[in-house]
């Protein structure tokens, strides 16, 4: 069968993605092996007419696994996002307002949890975020009508109050201490004055090593709920396009990940999609106390150390 040369097949634009040009390029690849098998040099030999007509087929078959796969993540998303709803008190969403935060607020909108302010949302202002994070959250804010909880570093109403004790380059000279000030007490404090007992986040397995393994839910007190634990990069702007959303400002200028100002870079777009891109431009020039590189603040990583195992514990780590 002669495939299509990837450059020729027309993008099928189901929510944009690429994957059927890359698809046909591994089998391309795979055609010009040296190592063909014999049913393969038979396949070779077929008539031309029949080849056109597979490869049309090729194609609606990898479009539909990719309508499908979405169909289910979306499902799945949703489904986790309702179980915690319906099981459970208090179920917050700690958001940063990155692709995936904006997927997940779209989500929780359509199951009503915002406006009725079923799922409160936290929003850490770390008093070195960029101005585009507050302008965006007030943006979203009017348009999902909730108004986020916010929490800053305690005893500290603007970021002069904070300076006028720490300094202006705490994150320089001592970075966990930023990082205990700055993130993880106010974040820690949201959890308990929200009584907390399932938090939802953004996190996935296609951000990095500590997270490949991720599960929907997660074991501890709070319970952890990560809606696109299995969901990739592509598949949340695959999701903010198909539904017309609204996202971060600094996304077109390069930076695939926000966070502090101080912390994150742009990233080349052709790395945005590589395993672990999206957070390739955070925690620049940050290391932890035995050197190697800082990929956590430590929000999620300090909450873990100081948390019990939950009732989940079972369900989410059962052995092989
Ligand atoms: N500003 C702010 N407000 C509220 N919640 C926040 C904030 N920053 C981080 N988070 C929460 O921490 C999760 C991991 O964030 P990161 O490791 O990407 O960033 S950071 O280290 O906290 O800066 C992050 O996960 P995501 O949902 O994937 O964004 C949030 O659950």
């Amino acid at each position: 069968m002669a495939l299509p040369s990837p450059s020729s097949v027309p993008q099928l634009k189901l929510n944009g993605h690429d994957c059927v040009r890359s698809s046909l390029q591994l089998l391309q690849l795979r055609r010009t092996s040296k190592h063909r098998t014999p049913a393969q040099q038979q396949s070779r030999q077929l008539p031309r007419t029949r080849a056109a007509g597979g490869d049309d087929s090729l194609l609606r078959f990898l479009a539909s696994s990719k309508a499908s796969r979405m169909q289910h993540l979306e499902e799945q998303a949703l489904g986790a996002l309702s179980h915690a709803a319906d099981n459970y008190s208090n179920v917050v969403f700690p958001c940063a307002l990155i692709t995936g935060d904006v997927v997940i607020l779209d989500l929780l909108s359509r199951l009503g949890y915002l406006h009725s302010g079923r799922v409160p949302v936290i929003f850490i202002d770390t008093f070195h975020l960029f101005p585009e994070t507050h302008s965006f959250l007030h943006s979203l804010e009017a348009k999902y009508k909730f108004e986020a909880h916010t929490y800053k570093p305690q005893g500290f109403e603007t970021k002069k109050d904070y300076q006028a004790k720490h300094g202006s380059d705490l994150y320089i000279s001592n970075v966990d201490e930023y990082d205990r000030i700055c993130k993880v007490e106010p974040f820690q404090r949201s959890l308990k004055e929200l009584e907390t007992d399932v938090m939802l986040n953004g996190r996935r397995r296609d951000h990095g090593a500590e997270r490949a393994h991720l599960e929907v839910f997660e074991a501890g007190k709070p319970l952890k709920c990560n809606p696109l634990a299995y969901w990739e990069f592509r598949d949340c702007w695959d999701y903010v396009h198909a539904n017309k959303l609204e996202y971060h400002p600094l996304h077109d200028q390069g930076f695939p990940s926000i966070g502090d100002v101080q912390s994150t870079v742009p990233v080349p777009k052709e790395k945005w999609f590589e395993y672990a891109g999206e957070r390739s431009g955070r925690f620049q020039n940050m290391t932890n106390p035995d050197g190697s590189a800082k990929t956590e603040c430590g929000i999620h990583v300090m909450s873990d150390a100081t948390t019990e195992a939950g009732p989940a514990a079972e369900l989410v780590s059962a052995p092989p």
